[in-house]
């Protein structure tokens, strides 16, 4: 397969350059940045277009806004860390499309960098719509993608844009992570684990069908185990589940069990009768084996459960995990989501940690040097691994 085109084959100096970064940062309770890993995982693009003397406009999306200006998703932050990280100023301009970003831009200088407002206060964005995409486009003259994490989804900056210009290149984010995950996931040294979690259930509870087909041993938490307790047709009380998911839980664990694949799912849960995440606490705690009542939420795997991970995690020679245990955030229920990450970096294997929040998570146990790899994406790698060709990357010139 031809490769991607790079920011190191071609010349942007003096170009007006869109950037698509994944400025996707978690935040703590008190409104700060909690992990900046995507931040500094663009800096090298960004310098080396600002060397080059390219005017450099940013953009990305922040959560999920849903096509609404909402001051929640503001990426003003990331542009007060970006210019610390980079070292030199960087303008925000509080729109990513229309007049003030078209005076912004005209004003900029070479070597400049501009950060454009979250793209997904425009519907259009994730709708990939042309006229959005035509909008972002007018202000550039080359487009990079450097959002791996972002990779996966075909929007209007990742995908629809690159079809507006002449020069479409990756970022060195984008070359870094496919070299790095296609050398050493299409040949994985076996036991492959793939541990999988989070909340995105819906997003990734699809993906496991494909990954059946690659690895020996699958651990399930988060909320997409309580997804696949419905399918046993257990109880799950107030659990973040998708009832419209249980099909599809179904024929991954029908899968799981024709092609021979260990498909271990919590044998226990830390369940609690409140969670209040904007106070990060939770309410009593007790631990539920089987059924979850009414009333009752799970928010991390249990004692139990976290041993058996554990075990089968020591036994591994490569390791994917994305999607942390639980609500690692919360200390009370974050001991499932540390111990698996102590357990991974312990483990004399290749480790793969993506997404922007299990990789917050391995960093805060401190355990962020010695797992092999981190991932900037967790759709995105466990699209990749499947074998899907990422649109973000496809959209793009190739050698
Ligand atoms: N049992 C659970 N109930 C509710 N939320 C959960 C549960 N387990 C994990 N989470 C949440 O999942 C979020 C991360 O999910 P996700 O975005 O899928 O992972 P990543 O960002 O690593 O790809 C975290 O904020 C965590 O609090
Ligand atoms: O955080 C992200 O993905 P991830 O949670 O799979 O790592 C990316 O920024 C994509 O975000 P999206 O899943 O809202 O499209």
């Amino acid at each position: 397969m031809a490769s991607v085109k790079t920011v190191n084959d071609v010349n942007l100096s003096g170009k007006r350059v869109l950037v698509r970064c994944d400025f996707n940062v978690p935040f703590d309770e008190h409104g700060k940045i909690s992990d900046d890993t995507r931040i500094v995982g663009a800096l090298p693009t960004i310098k080396h277009l600002v060397a080059q003397g390219a005017k450099v406009i940013l953009c990305s999306h922040l959560g999920r806004p849903k096509g609404e200006k909402n001051p929640k998703f503001t990426l003003a932050p990331v542009g007060v860390a970006l210019a610390e990280q980079l070292g030199q100023p960087v303008t925000f301009v509080e729109d990513c499309v229309g007049e003030t970003v078209e005076k912004a831009v005209a004003a900029m200088e070479e070597g400049q960098v501009l950060l454009l407002e979250n793209v997904r206060y425009y519907a259009g964005e994730e709708k990939n719509d042309p006229e959005f995409a035509k909008q972002l486009a007018k202000v550039a003259d080359a487009y990079v993608n450097d959002a791996f994490g972002t990779a996966h989804r075909a929007h209007a900056s990742t995908e629809g844009v690159a079809h507006l210009v002449d020069t479409k290149v990756a970022g060195f984010l984008i070359e870094k992570e496919l070299e790095f995950l296609g050398s050493k996931t299409s040949t994985p040294e076996r036991p492959f684990i793939v541990i999988l979690g989070g909340a995105k259930v819906s997003d990734k509870i699809t993906v496991i069908e494909a990954l059946l087909e690659k690895a020996d041993v699958m651990l399930i938490g988060g909320a997409m185990a309580y997804t696949f307790a419905l399918a046993l047709g257990k109880t799950v009380g107030d659990s973040l589940s998708e009832p419209d998911k249980v099909e599809t839980a179904k024929a991954c664990l029908a899968k799981a069990e024709a092609k021979g694949v260990k498909f271990l799912l919590p044998v226990d849960n830390l369940t609690t009768d409140k969670l209040d995440f904007g106070n990060a606490s939770v309410g009593q705690t007790q631990i539920a084996e089987g059924n979850i009542v009414d009333g009752w939420e799970g928010v991390d795997i249990g004692p139990k459960t976290t041993e058996l991970y554990k075990a089968e995690i020591a036994k591994a020679k490569t390791i994917l995990w994305n999607g942390p245990m639980g609500v690692f955030e919360i200390d009370a229920s974050s001991k499932g989501t540390f111990a698996v990450a102590e357990a991974v970096a312990d483990a004399d294997a290749v480790s793969i940690i993506g997404g922007g929040d299990s990789v917050k998570a391995v960093k805060k146990a401190g355990y962020g040097d010695k797992v092999s790899f981190i991932s900037t994406g967790g759709g995105a790698s466990l699209e990749f691994l499947e074998g899907k060709t990422l649109p973000g990357v496809a959209a793009l010139e190739t050698k």
